[in-house]
C-alpha cells in the first residue's frame, strides 16, 4: 500500500494484497478478478455473507469481506475473506470505521461510504456501479490513445472556467512564440496559463492520483515533469481549431512526449473532437473531466467548432532526459531575456 493517507473516490488504487484466512496473499488486483468490480465489506464478517455474495454476483460484482483482525485459520465457503489486523486498508479507502468501498474494473476506488447495515451499504455501492455496456463494438484500428474519465469533478471544472474567463488570453499562441498570423493559420483558440497556485495544485493532485498511473499502466511511461497546464477555449465565432500538428517538433517543443487534453465542457459545441489522421477517422471526444493522452509524435487535429464553444485543459508530459532538455532550453530563453511564467 501507499503511504497516502487516504484516496478520494476515482482515485487510482495501488496494489492490495492482503492474507486470507489461512494466511495466504489475496490479491484484490489479481488477473483472475481485476475484470469485475470487487465490492469489499469492510468490519466485522454478516452474518448473512451468502445472500450477500449473491446480491453482488448478480450484480456482476465479486464480494470480498475485510476484517480488521489476524488470519482466524477459519476455511469457510462463502466470499472470499481477507485480513487487515493493522486496519491499513480501511485508512487508506477513508474508512477507518468500516463501510463499503468498490475498486472498478479499471482500478479506481468507484465508491466508498460507511454502512451501519451491510445489505443496504452493498445495495447503495451496487447502485453506483455503471449500466453495463450495450453490445461492445468491434475495434479493428484506431489510434494508440488513452482515455481516462473523471479525473476532475464538476466542481473544479467550474473553477478552471472561472480562471480563464478572469485570465489574460494568448490567442492562437504555438509554443516558442511564432507570430500570431502564422500560427494562427492552424491553431485557433485563446489560451490562459493555470498560474493561481491553489488551483494549479489541486489540478496536480489529480494528475497525480488519476492520470499518472494509468499512464505508468498503458504505456509504462512516468512522466517527471509536466509543463504549465494551459485552458484554451475554442469558439465558432472563428471556427476554433487546431490543425492537423504534432506536438514535440520544435526547439522548444522537442521535450515533449506525451499529451494530455482534458475536456472541460462537451454537448454545449459542435465539431471540437480530436482525431489521428495516421489512425483512420476516428474521432475522440473524452465526457467532460476525461482526457485523452497520446504520444507527441502522433499527428492529431482538433476539429473546427462550428458551433458554440469547446473548454479544455492542456499539458505535456517529459521524462526525466526530456526536462533535462527542457531546462537547457528554458536557460538559453531567460539568457536571450525571455520571461518564465510566474504562478501568483
Ligand atoms: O484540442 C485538443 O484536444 C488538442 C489540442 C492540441 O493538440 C494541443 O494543444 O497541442
Ligand atoms: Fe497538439
Amino acid at each position: 500500500m501507499s503511504d497516502r493517507s487516504s484516496f478520494l473516490v476515482g482515485d487510482h488504487l495501488p496494489g492490495i494484497v492482503l492474507p486470507d484466512a489461512a494466511g495466504a496473499p489475496f490479491d484484490v488486483m489479481g488477473q483472475a478478478i481485476a475484470s469485475r468490480p470487487r465490492l469489499l465489506l469492510l468490519g466485522p464478517a454478516p452474518e448473512d455473507a451468502g445472500a450477500l455474495e449473491a446480491l453482488a454476483r448478480d450484480a456482476g460484482a465479486l464480494l470480498v469481506l475485510v476484517e480488521q483482525r489476524a488470519p482466524d485459520g477459519a476455511l469457510r465457503p462463502g466470499p472470499a475473506r481477507i485480513f487487515d489486523a493493522e486496519g491499513k486498508l480501511f485508512r487508506a479507502l477513508g474508512l477507518a470505521e468500516g463501510g463499503v468501498a468498490v475498486v472498478s474494473p479499471r482500478g479506481r476506488l468507484g465508491f466508498a461510504a460507511r454502512a451501519e447495515d451491510a445489505a443496504a451499504g452493498l445495495r447503495a455501492a451496487i447502485a453506483s456501479l455503471p449500466a453495463p455496456a450495450p453490445a461492445p463494438p468491434v475495434r479493428r484500428g484506431g489510434a494508440p490513445v488513452l482515455l481516462v474519465p473523471d479525473i476532475v469533478e464538476p466542481e473544479m471544472i467550474a473553477a478552471l472556467l472561472a480562471h480563464w474567463e478572469r485570465g489574460e488570453k494568448q490567442k492562437d499562441r504555438v509554443a516558442g512564440g511564432a507570430d500570431a498570423a502564422a500560427a494562427n493559420r492552424i491553431k485557433r483558440r485563446a489560451d490562459v496559463f493555470l498560474d493561481d497556485r491553489a488551483l494549479y495544485e489541486t489540478f496536480q493532485a489529480r494528475l497525480m492520483r488519476r492520470v499518472v498511473p494509468e499512464m505508468t499502466r498503458a504505456f509504462r511511461f512516468m512522466p517527471s515533469s509536466y509543463e504549465v497546464p494551459r485552458i484554451g477555449c475554442y469558439d465558432e465565432s472563428d471556427l476554433g481549431a487546431f490543425e492537423a500538428h504534432r506536438d514535440n517538433r520544435t526547439p522548444f517543443t522537442a521535450h515533449r512526449r506525451f499529451a494530455m487534453s482534458l475536456n472541460l465542457n462537451t454537448g454545449e459545441y459542435e465539431g471540437g473532437q480530436l482525431r489521428f489522421p495516421e489512425f483512420g477517422p476516428d474521432l475522440h471526444e473524452p465526457p467532460a473531466g476525461g482526457a485523452a493522452i497520446f504520444g507527441c509524435d502522433m499527428l492529431h487535429e482538433a476539429l473546427p467548432v462550428t458551433k458554440g464553444r469547446r473548454f479544455a485543459i492542456f499539458t505535456f508530459f517529459t521524462d526525466a532526459e526530456g526536462a533535462k532538455q527542457e531546462q537547457a532550453m528554458i536557460r538559453q530563453r531567460m539568457a536571450a531575456g525571455q520571461q518564465g511564467l510566474a504562478m501568483r
